[in-house]
């Protein structure tokens, strides 16, 4: 699929800081919008509905899937979350680039269907680290920060099937990775629309 607009997709495993980091991205960048994901998880703390998520029950998110509303979707945690198509096309065919921050095996479906999409792989600079920033934030029970690091040696086993790869060690110095790997996809891609026109121009093909 071709989209006048880019699409990053960004993984990381919980608590390596990946809604830190693109946060911070969108207000610096008001080019790069969100992909609002659905969830079967319940909101945390301040979260709201149409925000961070859209939070559906598992009837609704099957009558999703059987829709064929998501461009991708996956378990993840014990819960699912998906992409849906509404999501990200509108926006993309309107040129906007579309940030996604999902899991590993949706960012490598979405790499097969976009293989434009750029993929950005978030580490933390520790396991300790990781697991006193799954602490500190303070929004998931001891029991579902043990299923998070459980799950997490898994995720980054994925690292090398990705495009970039970023450790948040400093979090200044993460961000200006992220909006180095945003500023040098949008150069590519330019360069490759206009070498395509140009192609075109010369073969007298509109
Ligand atoms: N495949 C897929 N994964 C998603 C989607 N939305 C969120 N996730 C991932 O689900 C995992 C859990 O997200 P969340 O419950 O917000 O926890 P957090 O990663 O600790 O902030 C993370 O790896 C997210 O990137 C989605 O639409 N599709
Ligand atoms: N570079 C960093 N240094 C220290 N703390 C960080 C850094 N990046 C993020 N954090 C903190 O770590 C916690 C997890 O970050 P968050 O963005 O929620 O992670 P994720 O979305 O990957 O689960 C948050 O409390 C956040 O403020």
């Amino acid at each position: 699929m071709d989209y006048p607009g880019n699409l990053f997709v960004v993984a990381a495993p919980s608590g390596a800081g990946k809604s830190s980091l693109v946060k911070t991205l969108m207000e610096l960048d008001s080019h790069v919008q969100p992909s609002v994901s659905h969830t079967t998880r319940a909101p945390r703390g301040q979260e709201k509905h149409g925000r961070e998520y859209f939070f559906v029950s598992e009837t609704e998110f099957d009558a999703m899937v059987q829709a064929n509303a998501f461009v991708e979707w996956a378990h993840v945690h014990n819960h699912r979350y998906g992409t849906s198509k509404k999501a990200i096309e509108e926006r993309m065919s309107q040129g906007a680039d579309v940030i996604l921050e999902i899991d590993f095996q949706g960012a490598l479906q979405i790499k097969q269907i976009f293989a434009n999409a750029a993929t950005i792989f978030i580490l933390p600079p520790s396991w300790e680290e990781l697991r006193s920033r799954l602490e500190r934030r303070g929004e998931d029970s001891s029991e579902v920060i043990e299923v998070r690091l459980q799950n997490a040696a898994l995720e980054m086993a994925q690292v090398q099937q990705f495009d970039f790869v970023i450790i948040n060690e400093s979090f200044d110095r993460a961000v200006f990775d992220l909006k180095s790997i945003v500023h040098a996809q949008r150069l590519k891609y330019l360069a490759q629309r206009r070498a395509r026109a140009e192609t075109f121009k010369a073969l007298h093909i509109s």
